[in-house]
């Protein structure tokens, strides 16, 4: 009884992933990357990066931060005690599934107003901040209230979140084949006090 039980639930966390992967392969063959390719030149010719996101979507975009930490890049997470000023020159990048959330379009008007560059990724073109950005990437995924089994059975916003971190991830590899660094570089800039 017990190892069917076992089985039965071995089954049920291989079909939840297999559900998550398929959403993943239909969702990065909709991604337009011509719309990210720009986001290169942005993100190297900025003096300083600004890494914005709430709730999940924020610890994605925290992740992100990290790795451009590792590459060298001079970047702050919103919000964060040593996080200063946004100037011209700089550049916020902010991940928002719907695009509404209130501090993320706040800030992002802030950046416009003091000539920093905003740059969103979002599943809602249409949303207040996609309209505010200089840049705009659409992860066509679901919004987080939307119910639409047809582009995701997974909870809330957990496909964007998830594509968000790989979109990121996507960018920085690309970022740092460019670079050229060794990984013994960027390791050497990995926290040692943790
Ligand atoms: O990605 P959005 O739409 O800005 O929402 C931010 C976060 O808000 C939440 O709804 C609650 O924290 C999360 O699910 C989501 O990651």
């Amino acid at each position: 009884m017990e190892n069917t039980l076992k089985k039965k639930d071995t089954e049920l966390v291989k079909r939840a992933m297999n559900t998550i992967m398929e959403e993943h392969l239909k969702l990065v063959k909709a991604i337009q990357y011509e719309d990210i390719a720009p986001l290169i030149a942005v993100i190297t010719e900025a003096e300083h990066i600004f890494i914005m996101g709430a709730g999940r979507t924020g610890l994605m975009m925290k992740a992100a931060a990290m790795r451009f930490m590792h590459l060298g890049y001079k970047v702050h997470v919103v919000g964060e005690t040593t996080s200063p000023a946004i100037r011209k020159g700089d550049v916020l990048i902010a991940g928002s599934g719907s695009g509404t959330t209130g501090g993320i379009v706040g800030a992002a008007e802030t950046a416009k107003i003091v000539g920093a560059g905003v740059v969103c990724f979002t599943t809602n073109m249409d949303s207040p901040l996609a309209l505010l950005a200089n840049h705009t990437v659409k992860i066509p995924a679901a919004q987080k209230q939307e119910r639409d089994e047809d582009v995701s059975k997974q909870y809330a916003g957990s496909l964007f979140e998830q594509s968000l971190l790989l979109v990121m991830d996507a960018l920085i590899q690309a970022l740092w084949e460019l670079d050229g660094s060794p990984a013994s570089d960027l390791w050497k800039r990995h926290a040692n006090m943790e």
